[in-house]
């Protein structure tokens, strides 16, 4: 399997602020990694133990999706919409490379970029080639995202993890809609409930979810199940008392019918993956769906929703 390797180099009057548009905006390609390049405060001696970094002097940005058939067609799209969206900004400056790469290249570099993180009020994710001493009151998630979306540092990610601390118990059983890497069916399972499924088209997704599920020791059994597939077809039969969904907001607005379907009558749906801009596009698709906001969540740029049934 190739992976394509989009490595956006700019110059901005601003540079928190175009990182931060660039990513969010990259985000909306279904990308599956970021890394950050940025320069640093030269110190001579830095040369010896850094080389590559000591003369990178440029700010750049590197995402990765993989080289599917349909791959040239996307490009093609990326170059596009971000030349339509960018090029005309009198404060930003930018060139695109594509470069392909061999998974295990892409898998390698992209370990050295993974720490510990604590997400959320109890939850830490730690890949699993890092080590971790946790306090009392900590959860560590043990991680190996391979090309699944899913590391926990992504705010769509951890504002989910917020909500699902709040209204996860032993009480409820879970469906995470687009698991990646089971990141969210872990925390379900943690946070007691007593039935979690988990449900993603990327075939790749459902096999990263069941070996993090293993490394978590939670067992493959009749209470959790990773399904390859879309939700409709899949799941009819079965009523959750809570739904996750982490997904682009407009698979969000198609998927919301289907997810509608497959919720208790008292049951709540965590969404997240909305990125500002589309809110008021979601907000619209809860109210046709006869759904209400009852919690909030924000951070930078994105933000998540409880949601519930009027
Ligand atoms: C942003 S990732 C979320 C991963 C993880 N749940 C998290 O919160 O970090 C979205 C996932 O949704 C999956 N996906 C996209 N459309 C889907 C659909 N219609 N049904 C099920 N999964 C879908 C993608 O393959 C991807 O793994």
């Amino acid at each position: 399997m190739k992976l394509v390797e989009l490595k956006v180099t700019y110059e901005a009057e601003n540079y928190e602020k175009a990182k931060e548009e660039i990513i969010n905006f990259l985000y909306e390609f279904g990308i599956q990694g970021v890394k950050i390049d940025e320069p640093f405060e030269k110190n001579p001696l830095d040369y010896y133990s850094n080389e590559k970094q000591f003369l990178l002097d440029t700010y750049a940005i590197s995402v990765y999706f993989p080289k599917n058939f349909y791959f040239e067609k996307k490009k093609k799209l990326i170059i596009e919409s971000f030349n339509e969206k960018f090029s005309k900004r009198e404060d930003l400056i930018y060139n695109l490379e594509f470069y392909e790469l061999d998974d295990e290249d892409y898998l390698e570099n992209w370990k050295k970029y993974l720490y510990p993180e604590k997400i959320s009020e109890h939850f830490v994710v730690k890949p699993t080639w890092r080590k971790y001493n946790a306090s009392e009151n900590e959860k560590i998630i043990e991680l190996d995202p391979g090309r699944a979306f899913g590391t926990g540092s992504h705010p769509t990610t951890y504002l989910c993890v917020q909500l699902m601390e709040k209204y996860i118990d032993e009480n409820v059983n879970v469906i995470d809609v687009g698991t990646g890497s089971g990141i969210l069916m872990i925390v379900a399972k943690m946070l007691g409930s007593k039935e979690v499924w988990g449900i993603d088209i990327d075939e790749d997704a459902v096999e990263a979810a069941k070996e993090n599920l293993e490394l978590n020791n939670i067992k493959i059994d009749e209470t959790i199940k990773v399904i390859h597939g879309d939700l409709l077809g899949k799941v009819e039969e079965k009523k959750f008392d809570v739904v996750v969904a982490n997904i682009l907001p407009d698979v969000l607005i198609l998927l919301l019918d289907s997810i509608s379907k497959v919720l208790k009558e008292n049951g709540i749906i965590i969404l997240s993956g909305i990125i500002k801009d589309k809110e008021q596009d979601i907000l619209n698709a809860i109210k046709n769906q006869n759904l209400k906001v009852i919690d909030k969540n924000e951070s930078k740029d994105w933000i998540a929703f409880t949601v519930k049934s009027v």
